[in-house]
């Protein structure tokens, strides 16, 4: 450790090494362990513990099933054991670390499906979610397979929907048509245009007298996407509902935040829950849609003769789960935070879309004044601006942060002649709605912001944004504050104020790319997965003590495999009570159903 100007060796530990004959494990030219001393407790005491806890560690220590072990080339447990304290040569620490990965990997696979096929009342429907996930392929229900409601919907839309927000919804019709509860993650860069697709679907189920719920993470994001649906589609019921609607099905569509998957929430017949920009809520959040089962025996709201296969089958089914993502999450992370889910991707972006110009400035007085006269131009052209901050409040603690209430009235004097609003998370709703109704009607031009508009706001003329201390913002997530403007047909420009300039360089890559695809996973390299997912959602990716998500994907990948093959065999793993006896132990909630 270095201390002032030279270093120190606090901690050490010296073996002796013995010569080649010596077939002890301290023996020369053979790896291993050193383990960190903590509490006082020294490596070499360690090492003497672990000793005689392999000396009397059992040979059928295994509760994962020989076949399964030997299909994937890996060593018993017992091996493992010794294999990663005493190894003979790295090799065989290797092969047991292998080991041990899988384990990490297989036990929260076997889980996580454990979990979901708990939530699925039928073995047809458990069988079918298995068979799904072994051979994952993508089908397509053709338009003339679509309900009428939604192909009338699609021609009467003001544009025509590009070439993959199509394909999109043709996979998602024909999973709907599925007698297994869809499981289907939605993800398209900012602006793409998945919001159509995850309302063409839930005309679909609408359209055979279904229910469908839009579940999103502010109450702002419902109050928009209401009214843009209520725009679309003059019959799309409220809002602001009463539970009570939904339960007699005099509603056949919800919009609204986490409130939806409230226990007292009934729905009579919900067929698809979307979950907009999903890594904003948990896993487990989301898997509560599995519990509004609807019966039916019971049939739609308007039966009609368009009852399709699933409403014929067994009388209580999950609904379909559509969630929807502006950042990519790769197969991995997926297969670590769901078990799995099946994937659609939107690769183009409506046309006539320009690129929004990117610039990085460096946030001393000379860049704030050119900053400021950027902003003035714009506002002369009629345009709109928005201004993001960190926080909302200046703080003693990090002064270096620009407030959005504390710029307020500097903003407002310094753009006499226009006007400015204000929009932040401590605001009632109500007064967040009026501000970006105010803004998005242009009667106030620029918008003082923090982060709350980052998800899902849609105002397309507003043409310039400007987000201070940048810095303080992940890639990804300043590559979906981008994403508010240039969604219209002005030319519209990003601006990053960078208050450091060490910050300057890592901005500089959203200079360059304006993929959201790949800027997600320079985040993904750079800062790890708990940055990209956000907070709530990385909560739910376990903590592995040996694997890597990043680096050991293919054994997560093999894990899964055998997770599905034991879960084939006995569903509820009552044919291997070893294993469930230790999956109980290493993931007790997934027993206790949360
Ligand atoms: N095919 C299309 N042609 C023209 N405009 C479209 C098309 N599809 C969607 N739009 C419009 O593009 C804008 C962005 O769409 P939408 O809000 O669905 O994007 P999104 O993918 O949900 O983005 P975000 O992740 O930023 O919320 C909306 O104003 C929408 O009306």
């Amino acid at each position: 450790m270095k201390t002032k100007d030279h270093y120190e060796m606090r901690e050490y530990n010296i073996d002796v090494l013995e010569d080649d004959k010596d077939s002890s494990f301290h023996a020369k030219g053979r790896p291993y362990p050193i383990y960190p001393s903590k509490g006082g407790l020294k490596p070499n005491f360690l090492r003497d513990i672990v000793a005689s806890a392999l000396q009397a560690l059992p040979v059928n220590v295994d509760p994962i099933p020989r076949s399964i072990i030997q299909d994937f080339g890996l060593p018993s447990l017992y091996d493992a054991y010794y294999g990663i304290h005493q190894p003979k040569d790295i090799n065989e620490a290797d092969l047991a670390r292998r080991r041990l990965i899988f384990d990490e990997f297989f036990y929260l696979q076997l889980g996580r499906l454990f979990q979901m096929l708990e939530s699925l009342g039928t073995k047809i429907e458990k069988d079918g979610l298995l068979d799904k996930y072994r051979k994952p392929e993508s089908n397509a229900a053709y338009m003339q397979e679509w309900s009428s409601l939604t192909r009338e919907f699609v021609k009467a839309l003001p544009y025509s929907l590009t070439a993959s927000q199509l394909k999109a919804v043709s996979e998602i019709i024909w999973d709907l048509k599925q007698p297994v509860p869809m499981n289907r993650l939605l993800q398209g860069d900012v602006g793409c245009g998945k919001t159509i697709v995850a309302f063409l679907a839930c005309m679909e189920v609408i359209g055979s007298g279904y229910q469908a719920a839009f579940m999103v993470p502010t109450e702002l994001l419902a109050i928009q996407h209401y009214e843009h649906f209520n725009n679309l589609l003059k019959s799309v019921e409220e809002v602001e509902c009463k539970p009570s609607d939904l339960q007699t099905g005099d509603i056949s569509m919800v919009i609204g935040t986490h409130s939806l998957i409230a226990e007292s929430v009934e729905f009579s017949a919900l067929r698809i829950a979307v979950v907009d920009e999903q890594h904003r809520f948990g896993v487990i959040q989301r898997g509560r849609f599995n519990s509004k089962l609807y019966n039916t025996a019971l049939g739609p709201r308007f039966a009609t003769a368009n009852l399709d296969e699933t409403s014929k089958g067994d009388n209580y089914m999950a609904p379909h789960v559509l969630a929807m993502s502006a950042t990519p999450i790769p197969r991995t992370l997926a297969l670590a935070l769901y078990g799995d889910v099946s994937l659609t991707q939107i690769t183009d972006l409506p046309p006539g879309r320009i690129p929004v110009e990117t610039l990085i400035v460096e946030g001393n007085d000379h860049g704030f004044e050119n900053v400021y006269k950027i902003m003035l131009d714009e506002l002369q052209g009629e345009g709109k601006v928005y201004l993001v901050y960190p926080v909302i409040e200046q703080s003693e603690q990090l002064p270096q942060l620009r407030a959005a209430s504390a710029d307020f009235e500097a903003i407002s004097t310094r753009f006499w002649g226009y006007r400015c609003g204000l929009l932040h998370g401590k605001m009632k709703s109500d007064e967040k709605d009026e501000a970006l109704k105010r803004f998005r009607c242009g009667e106030t031009q620029i918008l003082l912001a923090t982060q709350v508009i980052e998800i899902g706001v849609d105002v397309p003329d507003a043409s310039l944004m400007v987000v201070m201390n940048a810095e303080r913002f992940g890639i990804a997530q300043l590559h979906q504050l981008r994403g508010r403007v240039g969604r219209g047909s002005r030319k519209s420009k990003c601006i990053f104020i960078a208050s450091t300039s060490n910050s300057l360089s890592r901005l500089k890559v959203l200079e360059k790319s304006s993929d959201g695809f790949y800027l997600a996973n320079v985040d993904l390299l750079l800062r790890g997965p708990g940055d990209l997912l956000g907070k709530k959602q990385s909560g739910h990716i376990p903590e592995f003590p040996i694997a890597r998500l990043e680096a050991d994907g293919n054994l997560l990948q093999e894990a899964h495999v055998a997770a599905l093959k034991l879960l084939g065999v006995s569903h509820d793993l009552e044919k291997f009570p070893l294993l469930k006896a230790e999956l109980s132990m290493r993931q007790p909630l997934s027993f206790l159903g949360d």
